[in-house]
């Protein structure tokens, strides 16, 4: 049986003591160690209970039917037998909110598929475009890189992203390729996007269910002609724009460091919602340089780290209990 909390209610004037009973909502949760540190923090999980939510851990050693009864179910985990034992479980309660369906979530671990609803969406407004750069997958023989990436057209340097992206820090190994011959260096299978300059500065925009927040953080300076066709060579680089990145409070170029317009980032999360059937994610954004209203969107993440976003905590549970209120609404509806 769910917890019911009970709340007492003085009211000073009449002196009358009321007893209401408030349903708490429980959120089950399956994540790694490493994920529970950075996004379980007692800030989160203080307002929480304060809201009449509260988490609780899920036994991977037991089925998940046995546990519970949960009104949502958060998870990142990776592995086949876990995919298979949620989907099972998302079919036989769909009472649950699972947060959120395993294949929408695999669907962005591959880095072919990963931006095929941006450029899909081909999004426009009267505050910018929003396009994904170009890229080419290569599963096989490196020595065939060359001539698939002529073929294609592409235009160096080119960005070298691991196709999978598994949670090892491997698969966040990127290599920037600087002319047509050393591409055979590069290991496949991996994607090759080409390289836009965007004055060193990414924009990551997290999003939760309708909520969204930016942050600056640096990234790879721009590459010029000159340098490029001097250079001859792959340059490898692990994660540049994590969170000790941070730019929000760098001295900037204001035409760089301006934050993509709200309403278009609003519009934009919204769709790619829908069309990826997501609600924790977050989506790395640049503006090309030179230019004041084209971006592209690079990469997404699944439920990335929101634990350094100041406030999540806030943004967080009222994401929760807005998922309970709206499932609430939607059962009650017709009933007279
Ligand atoms: N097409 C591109 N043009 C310019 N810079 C790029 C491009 N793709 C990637 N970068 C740079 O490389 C960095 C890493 O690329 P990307 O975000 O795709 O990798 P990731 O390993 O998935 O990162 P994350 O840690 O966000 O998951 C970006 O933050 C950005 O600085
Ligand atoms: O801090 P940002 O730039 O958002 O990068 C995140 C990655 O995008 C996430 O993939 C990491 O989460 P996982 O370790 O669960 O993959 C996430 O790990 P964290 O939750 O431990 O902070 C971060 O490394
Ligand atoms: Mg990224
Ligand atoms: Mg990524």
């Amino acid at each position: 049986m769910r917890e019911e909390k009970r709340i007492e209610c003085k009211n000073d004037d009449v002196k009358e003591e009321k007893i209401a009973f408030e349903k708490i909502v429980v959120v089950g949760y399956a994540l790694t160690s490493k994920k529970i540190n950075s996004f379980l923090q007692p800030k989160l999980l203080t307002l929480a209970r304060s809201k009449g939510i509260s988490f609780v851990a899920i036994d991977q050693s037991r089925p998940l039917s046995d546990q519970g009864p949960f009104d949502i179910l958060l998870h990142k985990l990776s592995g086949k037998e876990w995919r298979k034992a949620l989907e099972d479980f998302r079919q036989m309660h769909p009472e649950v909110t699972v947060l959120d369906p395993p294949d929408a979530i695999q669907h962005l671990y591959n880095r072919q598929h990963m931006l095929q609803d941006v450029a899909d969406l081909n999004f426009s407004d009267a505050y910018g475009i929003v396009r994904s750069p170009r890229q080419l997958v290569i599963k096989k023989d490196p020595s065939s890189i060359p001539e698939a990436v002529s073929k294609a057209g592409l235009i160096l340097p080119l960005v070298a992203k691991p196709l999978v992206v598994d949670g090892t820090a491997k698969s966040h190994e990127l290599a920037l390729a600087y002319d047509q011959h050393s591409l055979q260096m590069l290991e496949t299978p991996l994607v090759l996007q080409e390289f836009v300059n965007h004055g060193g500065i990414l924009f990551k925009v997290f999003i939760i269910g309708e909520a969204i927040k930016v942050v600056r953080r640096f990234s790879l300076p721009d590459v010029s002609k000159q340098e490029w066709s001097k250079s001859a060579s792959v340059f490898r680089f692990p994660r540049v724009s994590c969170a000790a990145a941070t730019a929000d409070d760098a001295d900037l170029d204001p035409s760089i460091a301006e934050l993509p317009p709200q309403l278009l980032l609003e519009r934009l999360a919204q769709e790619l919602r829908h069309r990826l059937g997501l609600h924790l994610f977050n989506l790395d954004i640049i503006r090309e340089r030179g230019s004041k209203d084209r971006f592209y969107v690079i990469d997404i993440n699944y439920f990335p780290g929101y634990g350094k976003i100041p406030d999540y905590e806030h943004m967080f549970t009222d994401f929760l209990l807005s998922l309970v209120q709206s499932k609430y609404k939607t059962n009650s509806a017709g009933v007279c």
